[in-house]
């Protein structure tokens, strides 16, 4: 676990100066990885140990659970503030999460909560004291992991399987529509822009 930082989302520069086949790639990847982990059987608690931006905070909403650490961080789909938008899937996973019209502000909003916040709204199950991130974790998987696992998983397949299929049947539409869209000239200079404010604020 990295402190501080449970994911930064999506490594930017692999979007930002690319060639399309090299940006298809890294959409079909992460396609992938959304798949396998929101498909998964087995029981996946995630343990939000800091920042957890966009990207990160989809993969903490593909797991059954969250815990996330108290203190100033912050969790939530924030595309629309970098000028970029938040694909179907991803709409569609912080709906299952936290409700329409929670995401409908969310989303619009670009808005990134604090733990109380995200606790408020159900973006996150449970906030701990930052050194008990994971144990807090471990103490709700035993709970879990008492379930029938037969019966566990095969609720979990009712409640997931129709955002699965329906990814699943449109993946290639969907890389195409990242790459027409990441490929953008006027995206490509948000991107940039983007990118050159993190390098800022660090400096
Ligand atoms: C129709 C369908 C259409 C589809 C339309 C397209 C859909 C796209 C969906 C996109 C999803 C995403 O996840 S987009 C990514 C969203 N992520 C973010 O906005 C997070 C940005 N990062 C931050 O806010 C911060 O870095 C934070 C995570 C809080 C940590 O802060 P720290 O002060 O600890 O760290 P920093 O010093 O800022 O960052 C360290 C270095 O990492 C870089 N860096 C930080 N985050 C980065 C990132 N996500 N990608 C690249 N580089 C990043 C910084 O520039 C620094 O670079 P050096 O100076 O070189 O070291």
């Amino acid at each position: 676990m990295v402190p501080n930082i449970f994911s930064a989302g999506l490594d930017i520069t692999e979007f930002y100066q690319k060639k399309p086949e090299e940006t298809d790639a890294f959409w079909r990847t992460l396609q992938d990885v959304f798949l396998r982990l929101y498909g998964s059987k087995l029981v996946t608690i995630a343990a939000i140990s800091g920042h957890s931006p966009a990207g990160g905070c989809l993969l903490a909403m593909a797991c059954d659970y969250r815990v996330m650490a108290t203190g100033k961080y912050t969790i939530g789909l924030n595309e629309t503030l970098l000028g970029i938008i938040a694909p179907f899937w991803f709409i569609e996973t912080m709906k299952n999460t936290i409700g329409h019209r929670e995401t409908e502000k969310s989303l619009q909003l670009g808005k990134l909560y604090s733990p109380e916040q995200a606790e408020n709204i159900g973006l996150v199950d449970q906030i701990c004291p930052p050194d008990d991130v994971l144990g807090c974790a471990r103490k709700e998987m035993v709970k879990w992991l008492k379930i029938p696992d037969h019966a566990r998983i095969l609720t979990k397949q009712l409640m997931r399987n129709e955002l699965i299929n329906n990814l699943s049947s449109k993946r290639k539409e969907d890389i195409y529509n990242f790459t027409s869209f990441v490929q953008k000239d006027s995206i490509q200079r948000s991107l940039g822009l983007y990118l050159e404010s993190l390098k800022k604020k660090k400096s």
